[in-house]
């Protein structure tokens, strides 16, 4: 057996980055008795990370025996594995439906600045603006929303000369300024963040009490704010994440969960249909394989729409819908009701869509959206035509019956799995 001094021992592992092969530092947790004695008691390194070639290649040198290359390639592979694993985030953030009678938005707790302001926010796919109820919110349009101060935040900083301006496609809006702040979802934080601060809401969302503003999701490009756009919370997050995703597991009547950074293979059943997601001009935009009525024939047709987590519903070519609607006794199109609506107690098919081979079934429960009005015996559909908004959504009806993964990687790709 060739024993190697200290010395050489120590700097052959130095040159290779492989540590020190001297007894642990005499630091606080060891004790000098005095009497020439000493206790060295071990620490616990944070974030060590396991290399077993290492391992191996310090038993090579240990007994003098020189180490094949590619043991010395595994080690220095294995050192680049673990380095780049080291800096990852991943975080997981309850979505909340903001009435227990029916789904028409959920909301997730976020905090903002030093020390930490919790806000519930609608995270949005559809769009790409962060802004949130602010000091800067006239009284009079805030009806028990919570608000964001940057005045009491000690990382807040104004971002001079920027405004946002923004409407959204059912009508609602809002305008204001921007500061940049900490901002954290689900454990993921942003150490700059432009937050967006309301000095103008309409009159829909100060009814909507339950949604202190929104986290837009959407592609950076679609960002309102000027004279220069800012990056979406995802955007900045994505760097620092373990996988560049985040994943929505909304649910009917029920909290679910937003996911960043990784894949909860807990979630969903089978496997992921991931298809492309065209980028232009901002939302998750793919192209569904078609759809079916209840047990009817599946229809084997294109329907290019975008994936939208701030709509309640789902909007499709008139023709789709009519289809569906065929089959509901008592449904018609009502003016006055602005939609398709049918009696409570009708029987309604689920309504099957396509990604790729795989198929989603929304469930009649889904498809029913909500009485008209409270007590109504008339109910409005979670399926509406999509002809007078221009493009097809695929809002929560759908969303909530599936799995999905906003794939940020270059390409962007949007996965659907059933749970
Ligand atoms: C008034 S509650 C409200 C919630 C979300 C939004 C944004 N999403 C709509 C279409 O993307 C608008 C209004």
């Amino acid at each position: 057996m060739v024993t190697v001094t200290n010395l050489v021992l120590t700097s052959v592992l130095a040159g290779l980055g492989l540590g020190s092969a001297l007894p642990p530092r005499i630091g606080t947790t060891n004790i000098g008795h005095g009497n020439g004695r000493a206790t060295l008691n071990q620490v616990r390194r944070p974030n060590y990370r396991f290399n077993g070639a290492r391992q191996v290649y310090k038993t090579y040198l240990k007994y003098g025996v020189p180490a094949p290359e590619e043991l010395i390639q595994a080690v220095a592979h294995t050192d680049a594995l673990n380095l780049a694993a080291a800096k990852r985030d991943t975080g997981s953030a309850a979505a909340t439906p903001i009435d227990p009678r029916f789904d028409i938005a959920y909301v997730t707790p976020v905090t903002i600045g030093t020390p930490p302001q919790t806000l519930q926010l609608d995270l949005d796919t559809g769009s790409s603006d962060l802004w949130v109820f602010s000091s800067h919110t006239p009284a009079s349009q805030v009806r028990g929303q919570r608000i964001y101060a940057p005045d009491k935040s000690t990382t807040s900083k104004l971002l001079n000369g920027h405004t946002w301006s923004i409407t959204y496609g059912d009508g609602s809006g809002s305008r204001g300024n921007v500061y940049t702040d900490k901002f954290t979802i689900g454990g993921v934080t942003v150490k700059s963040q432009a937050i967006e601060t309301a000095q103008q809401v309409s009159s829909s969302f100060t009814t909507e009490d339950a949604i202190d503003g929104l986290v837009g999701l959407g592609f950076s490009t679609l960002n309102t704010v000027s004279p220069n756009g800012q990056l979406t919370f995802f955007d900045n997050a994505k760097p620092n994440l373990d996988s560049p995703v985040f994943t929505a597991d909304l649910k009917y009547m029920k909290p679910g969960t937003y996911d960043f950074g990784f894949i909860d293979k807990t979630k969903y059943t089978g496997e992921i249909t991931y298809v492309p997601v065209e980028t232009d001009p901002g939302y998750w935009t793919f192209t569904s394989s078609g759809y079916g009525v209840g047990s009817g024939t599946f229809s084997s047709s294109p329907i290019t729409g975008i994936a939208d987590t701030g709509t309640s519903l789902v909007y499709l070519p008139t023709a789709i819908v009519t289809a569906y609607y065929r089959q509901v006794q008592g449904a018609t199109n009502s003016r006055s009701y602005g939609g398709y609506v049918f009696p409570c107690n009708s029987t309604l098919p689920a309504f099957v869509f396509g990604v790729g081979e795989a198929k989603f079934t929304i469930p009649p429960s889904y498809m029913s959206y909500a009485a008209v009005t409270d007590g109504s015996p008339t109910c409005f559909g979670g399926l509406q035509s999509s002809s007078g908004i221009g493009v097809n959504i695929w809002g929560d009806v759908a969303l909530k019956a599936a799995f999905v993964v906003f794939n940020g990687e270059e390409p962007p790709t949007i996965g659907w799995a059933n749970k």
